[in-house]
């Protein structure tokens, strides 16, 4: 499939008003789409289904399932994607943040903190939504954007008639699943790319990224993924657009993988990077506090069960091996960051960052206008 095809054919989706979803994971040149044949509304609650999942932050809350056998599936190359205007980067973007707005957030941080330094919660990630006016805006121009800006990030762009359409370039994994092995991170932490990335890391960022790493392997071992089979990286930076994060690595084997992803995903979403510690109390204070819904922004999205054949080794001493091929299933799930909804005649972006009892107002209101920057490079060209 030849890319200007790809785009023409995702408009049209569009256009007929029908499911899709158009994905690149993070430094692939392959990009997938998924073409939903009819325009109902698919849900998992199992997560035993095979295709792409869409899930919100507020777990009681439905899946959205894109299933494989409801779908046509094509591969693309994203190596080829031009685009036709001049590039986003170097633009002086504009701030459409409002000082109303400003207040508003520095005062959630600030309720944040009494509860903080109360002692009732270790770290809560606080969030708001921006609202951009826009004029004609094509989502398959901004997905062609943001694969050509966002090469290491996970992009996406998903759209369901009866839900809406997003689009991210999110650098953050929830869980790779590939047959009974699997891989997560701890990622948080945040300071602005300023050409470098052997940058010194302060306390507060140190701190808010333990809790996460800590918290993922305590709660992999509640559901039966003993510390002993894990294997952690150590702390480094990791660049995502004009950002850095701190993030851990985290992988190790699962007994039964199809039957467990419920449990592993349960014990994964959502983590500290996104919601806080102790996980139901900080939630709890999210969705009483934030003041607006956060959907599916820090909810999770991506492959699930998808087969793949995979061909032996020729290196296997035992040529009659060569015969063989095993059917392995993959999961490929991300957490649905540095995102957007895109609306009629506007679009909301979602931002937000972790508060620990050394956070400081302004600088997590900065946070959140930073991160903003990672969509709007791409409205803004
Ligand atoms: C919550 C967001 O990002 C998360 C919070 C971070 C932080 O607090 O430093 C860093 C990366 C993400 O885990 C967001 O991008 O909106």
């Amino acid at each position: 499939m030849t890319e200007g095809s790809i785009f023409d054919i995702l408009r049209k989706q569009y256009d007929n008003k029908l499911p899709f979803v158009a994905y690149r994971k993070p430094d692939e040149q392959k990009g997938t789409v998924f073409l939903q044949d009819s325009s109902e509304l698919f849900t998992s609650e199992d997560f035993l289904e095979s295709g792409f999942i869409f899930a919100p932050f507020d777990d009681r809350r439905q899946v959205i399932l894109i299933p494989e056998d409801a779908a046509q599936k094509h591969i693309f190359d994203t190596n080829v994607v031009e685009t036709s205007a001049s590039s986003a980067e170097g633009k002086t973007l504009l701030n459409h943040s409002s000082e109303a707005t400003k207040e508003q957030h520095v005062a959630l941080v600030k309720k944040g903190l009494e509860k903080l330094t109360s002692g009732e919660l270790d770290k809560v990630v606080l969030s708001r939504k921006e609202q951009i006016t826009l004029e004609n805006t094509d989502p398959v121009s901004l997905f062609r954007e943001l694969l050509q800006n966002y090469p290491t990030a996970f992009v996406y762009l998903w759209y369901h008639p009866k839900v809406g359409c997003w689009l991210a370039a999110t650098p953050e994994t929830l869980l790779k699943v590939e047959g009974n092995s699997f891989k997560t991170m701890a990622l948080a932490g945040t300071q602005k790319f300023n050409g470098s990335t052997d940058v010194i890391w302060g306390e507060k960022e140190k701190q808010e990224q333990l809790f996460v790493t800590d918290s993922i392997l305590e709660n992999l071992e509640r559901v039966g993924v003993p510390s002993s089979g894990i294997k952690k990286s150590n702390v480094y930076t990791a660049k995502a657009g004009s950002l850095l994060h701190l993030r851990t690595d985290i992988s190790g084997r699962l007994h039964d993988p199809k039957a467990g992803l419920k449990n592993i995903i349960s014990a994964l979403h959502p983590t500290p990077a996104v919601c806080g510690l102790p996980k139901e109390k900080a939630k709890e204070f999210i969705l009483s506090e934030e003041g607006y819904d956060r959907e599916f922004y820090t909810g999770f999205l991506g492959e699930l069960n998808l087969q793949k054949n995979i061909q032996r080794s020729r290196n296997t001493r035992n040529v009659e091996n060569l015969a063989y091929r095993t059917v392995k299933h993959e999961s490929a799930l991300f957490v649905n960051l540095r995102c957007m909804k895109l609306e009629v005649d506007h679009a909301n972006i979602f931002v937000g960052g972790g508060i620990t009892k050394d956070s400081n107002p302004e600088a997590e209101w900065e946070e959140t206008v930073n991160k903003a920057q990672t969509m709007k490079k791409v409205l803004f060209k």
